[in-house]
């Protein structure tokens, strides 16, 4: 699978005035389209989060050719949005539940492609948009590319769960399952909590380092707790991860242990 990876394409658009960061959200985001969505995708799943209109970016540039015929699946309002002003068209996963390939963001990916995802409190759209695709591949900045989850990523899993049995799930986490610091994710332009697209509460529970490094355990622990909705930790899943670097190179992981650095065009 790594043998086909592509490099960065030059003469970006939209690169000039670009932070680093963001450059470098850019990078993978328009590396892993140009690798994993090709013309004969017709069912394209788009994420969550600041790396993905990147994505999106990418795949207009396609052209209307290649576009017209093409059905968009959202994680959320915001994708959902996106893909309706970028003039791409809309579908839904309970119309189209095999998506072709599903791009998406994370907040912290380990080295066997493991991630946390849920920063942005979409977890649940995308992990069932994440299971429906063929291909699940991940994008992000070089400061979500770890050997551990929760090395950078301090926040913990981001845990969606029903409004009314909240109280009950953080008793769980706090007792049964050792984590006294998870709490209801608070909203900030808003009182009172942050409630997801399908209006639930989110909440946030840190384990410690050493817990994270067996984060299928911690995923189905959580899981079990009656109230939960889904856990914002995604195992075995994707088939490469895209990180994009300060010095204009990608990292690619792939499923199978690899890693291989694309360097920017000289
Ligand atoms: O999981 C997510 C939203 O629920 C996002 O994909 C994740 O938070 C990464 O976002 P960004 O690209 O802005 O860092």
């Amino acid at each position: 699978m790594g043998a086909d990876a592509q490099g960065p394409l030059t003469s970006p658009i939209t690169s000039k005035n670009l932070s680093v960061i963001e450059r470098s959200k850019q990078l993978a985001a328009w590396t892993a389209v140009d690798n994993h969505v090709k013309s004969e995708h017709r069912v394209i799943g788009i994420g969550s989060g600041s790396t993905v209109p990147y994505v999106v970016e990418r795949i207009v540039m396609q052209g209307p050719e290649v576009n017209e015929g093409r059905l968009f699946i959202p994680t959320g309002f915001q994708s959902k949005e996106l893909i309706v002003k970028s003039g791409l068209s809309l579908g839904d996963v309970d119309q189209y539940p095999t998506i072709d390939v599903t791009i998406d963001g994370a907040d912290e990916v380990d080295k066997q492609l493991n991630c946390i995802k849920g920063g942005g409190a979409c977890h649940l759209r995308e992990k069932v948009l994440a299971e429906a695709a063929k291909t699940f591949v991940l994008v992000a900045d070089y400061r979500k590319n770890v050997e551990y989850l929760g090395t950078n990523f301090k926040p913990g899993v981001p845990i969606e769960v029903v409004p009314f049995a909240y109280a009950k799930v953080l008793q769980n986490l706090h007792h049964a399952l050792d984590c006294p610091q998870a709490t209801l994710r608070m909203a900030v332009a808003k009182a009172g909590p942050v409630v997801s697209d399908n209006g639930n509460f989110i909440i946030d529970a840190p384990f410690s380092m050493e817990r994270m490094k067996d984060p299928y355990t911690i995923m189905v622990q959580i899981k079990m707790l009656t109230g939960v909705v889904e856990v914002g930790v995604f195992c075995h899943m994707a088939v490469a991860a895209y990180f994009g670097n300060q010095d204009g190179s990608v990292t690619v992981k792939y499923s199978d242990g690899q890693v291989k650095t694309i360097n920017p065009p000289q």
